[in-house]
């Protein structure tokens, strides 16, 4: 396995990029570690492949360097980089059985028929394949033809890293969901280095130690699942990570008010540390606030606001309350102690949890 570090790399598939939207891929710094389990998160077109491809060789980028464990194969071609991929759709050999399809690139490898052996059954066993391990692919469902093609791009030990690429898409529910726990576990006894690419935030952040979010060619924020929850870098990843996503309202500030700031017409009392930090800030303020960190308050409470709860939906553990509150729309989940109906209610919006953004970044919690 390897360490993958990008230096300075991006990929314009243009020949003269002249600003950073002509690049699928904006010129980053990024190290991918040894043995780290990584999801690659982000909606269609924001880069995902082009970063896959860049990593597996099979597209030269345009800027900077790829570095495998500290040599330089930005322009190696994938064969020479040793690298195992798993795509959208079953890659096997339809002919062969799920031994034989499992056995492929070891025995391409020239490893001995022993090894070749252990490691197979070692898959089968993990995937729960051992009993069809005889039975030939071609008659196979979908699912378990894919099952086949993860165990292929897990067979072998000696590769730099393996790359998921939606592997997933054409399996059942419920079995995405034991595979996912699988592959976790695959994880955790092998120690690969695996990237996996999707745009489903419940595949990224139940498989993967570090998530890494994308957006518009670029990297906005790499962490652990709770950290993408709790304290996103952008606001992107805010309203990208949860169901539903943050709510978001922009900031204004009053130079002679050091305790509060306004939300449209709003005054929302804040405290002064906080006001202060954003008065510091250059740029556009908004403030955001997780659905599950709003709260009801007495009327006239400080650091609440009235909102007007439209619709309530019960979902068991919590209450979905869909509304407005200083103009701007709100959704959140209330807790089932006090039952809500539609109607106005004080929500308490300044807590700790909530956090502010200037340009989009995140500047203060
Ligand atoms: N061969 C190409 N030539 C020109 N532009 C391309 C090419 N491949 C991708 N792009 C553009 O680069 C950007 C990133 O595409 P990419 O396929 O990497 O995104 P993605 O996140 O993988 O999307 P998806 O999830 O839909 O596969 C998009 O704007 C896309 O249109």
């Amino acid at each position: 396995m390897a360490r993958i570090e990008f230096r300075n790399l991006g990929h314009a598939y243009g020949k003269n990029p002249q600003q950073p939207s002509d690049f699928a891929l904006q010129p980053m710094n990024m190290v991918w570690e040894d043995g780290g389990a990584y999801a690659l998160l982000g909606p269609s077109g924001c880069g995902k492949s082009t970063l896959l491809n860049i990593i597996s060789g099979l597209l030269v980028p345009s800027h900077g360097q790829v570095l495998f464990d500290g040599k330089d194969v930005t322009d190696t071609p994938t064969r020479g980089r040793n690298i195992a991929q798993v795509f959208q759709f079953p890659v096997l050999y339809d002919t062969m059985t799920v031994y034989d399809n499992l056995a492929f690139p070891l025995r391409n490898r020239k490893v001995p028929e022993a090894e070749v052996h252990k490691r197979v059954h070692e898959v089968a066993e993990i995937l729960g394949m051992k009993d069809a391990l005889k039975v030939r692919a071609s008659g196979m469902s979908a699912d378990a033809k894919q099952k086949i093609s993860l165990g292929r791009g897990l067979v072998r030990k000696d590769v730099s890293a393996i790359l998921f690429d939606e592997p997933l898409t054409v399996i059942d529910p419920h079995l995405k969901w034991q595979l996912r726990r699988q592959l976790k576990q695959i994880h955790q006894q092998l120690k690969l280095t695996l990237i996996y690419v999707t745009h489903d935030q419940v595949e990224a952040l139940t498989f993967a130690d570090e998530v890494v979010v994308m957006t518009d060619g670029k990297i906005v924020q790499k962490g652990a699942p709770d950290a993408l929850f709790e304290r996103p870098d952008h606001t992107f990843v805010g309203y990208f990570i949860g169901s539903p996503g943050m709510n978001f309202y922009p900031v204004k500030l009053d130079a002679a008010d050091t305790n509060g700031i306004f939300i449209g017409s709003d005054r929302l009392a804040l405290d002064p540390a906080r006001v202060a930090q954003l008065k510091r800030a250059q740029g556009t303020l908004s403030m955001g606030i997780r659905p599950e960190f709003i709260e009801l308050a007495p009327s006239g409470a400080e650091g609440a606001l009235e909102a007007e709860i439209r619709h309530v939906q019960h979902l068991g553990t919590c209450q979905l309350v869909t509304g407005t509150i200083a103009g701007h729309p709100l959704k959140g989940k209330l807790d089932t102690s006090v039952p809500v109906q539609a109607g106005r209610h004080w929500l308490r919006l300044a807590r700790p949890e909530t956090i502010f953004f200037c340009n989009d970044e995140r500047i203060a919690q």
